[in-house]
């Protein structure tokens, strides 16, 4: 079964109706977007595998009205239903979790030929050097202070993989305040530590003095709020 593109909530709203007790995931993405459009790759090929799993894709800006069903506020982000229930909820674009929590759900165990989700198949791999956690959290305390205003993206300023992190960008040149930047798709364990480190979801996230002060939408909030805020924040510590 290939992936369905979904065109219309009418249509949405009769495939995810027809067959209630087959397997649904439903995959929110904004197709500009490079990273989305790597999760795309891999949503197609799972579909390929996993032939009785009905396979909805979702353009999370065209449909708002669906987004907001789900309550979808970061994309990529993936949905398992089942006769009208979420089995599952994914955000971010870690397509391990997604194959695992498909074959729990589906019952058909696929091989995964390109990952090691498995403890078992740790094993026979050349022994890699864990980050431990303190190590990891100590990394993250000097990234998030390396500079007094840094910003944690995907992609670098001249060359932004997202439009979140993008608009980040445009907000900082605009009110000419001076980053540092970090580019967490170089990065996989950096990208999913500092969600824990920051408890925040997603990126762009900004940190300044070490402090972090939120992602995109608090962000543009806090400046409508107050306009200095970024020479109020940047001085407070000074
Ligand atoms: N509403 C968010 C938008 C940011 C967002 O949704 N980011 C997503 C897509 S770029 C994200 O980082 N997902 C987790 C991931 O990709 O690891 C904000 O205010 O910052
Ligand atoms: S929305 Fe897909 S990478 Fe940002």
């Amino acid at each position: 079964m290939s992936v369905i593109e979904i065109e219309s909530e009418a249509q949405f709203s009769q495939l995810t109706k027809e067959d209630s007790n087959r397997l649904i995931a439903l995959y929110f993405h904004t197709p500009w977007a490079g990273p989305c459009q790597a999760m795309n790759t891999v949503f197609r090929t799972l579909a390929e595998a996993h032939k009785s799993v009905l396979f909805l894709s979702i353009n999370a800006e065209d449909h708002a009205e669906i987004s907001e069903i789900f309550e979808v506020s970061a994309v990529p982000y993936f949905i398992l239903i089942r006769n009208s229930t979420i089995l599952k909820e994914l955000s971010g674009a870690d397509p391990k979790e997604f194959v695992s929590a498909l074959n729990q759900f589906s019952g058909e165990s696929v091989a995964q030929s390109t990952s090691s989700t498995n403890g078992a198949a740790t094993e026979a791999q050349p022994e890699q050097k864990e980050e431990s956690p303190e190590a990891l959290n100590e990394r993250l305390k000097k990234l998030t202070s390396a500079a007094p205003v840094m910003l944690f993206m995907k992609g670098s300023p001249s060359s932004p993989q997202c439009g979140f992190s993008r608009q980040m960008v445009a907000i900082l040149r605009e009110h000419q305040v001076r980053f540092g930047f970090f580019d967490i798709l170089k990065d996989d364990t950096v990208r999913q530590g500092l969600k824990t480190f920051s408890d925040w979801p997603t990126f762009p996230q900004l940190y300044m003095n070490g402090e972090f002060q939120g992602g995109l939408d608090i962000i543009k909030e806090s400046i409508e709020e107050d306009p200095n805020f970024f020479q109020s924040a940047t001085q407070a510590e000074a």
